[in-house]
């Protein structure tokens, strides 16, 4: 990831996790209180994850953080109905994402 990148995947990070509806996304899913989830889903990501994997150096481009990011949404609406909270505040967050990661490329 080069330095530039990285600032700008940082500030769409920063600007996902302030947006009212990150709620769902901001920690793991507690598969406790889940406990289908770890079944169902077989790549569970979330912000924080992202937040340590980026912090860490785990993505070589901004394209490897996107593909987790967009994890987080496919892996929601698998999991939930879109005409849930949680559904519609991944469907929410997905066209946030979108709209600045085009602001990017
Ligand atoms: C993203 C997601 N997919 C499936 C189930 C649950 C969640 N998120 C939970 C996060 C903690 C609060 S909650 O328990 O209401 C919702």
């Amino acid at each position: 990831l080069i330095n530039k990148e990285f600032a700008a995947a940082r500030t769409i990070l920063d600007e996902m996790e302030l947006h009212e509806d990150s709620w769902p996304f901001l920690l793991p899913v507690d598969t406790k209180q889940f406990p289908t989830y770890k079944k169902v889903i077989k790549k569970p990501m979330d912000l924080s994850t992202i937040r340590s994997k980026l912090e860490g150096g785990s993505y070589k481009t901004k394209d490897d953080f996107s593909v987790d990011v967009r994890l987080i949404f496919d892996n929601c609406e698998t999991f939930n109905e879109d005409e849930s909270p949680v559904g519609r505040a991944g469907h929410n967050m997905r066209a946030y994402f979108d709209s600045q990661w085009a602001d990017l490329n």
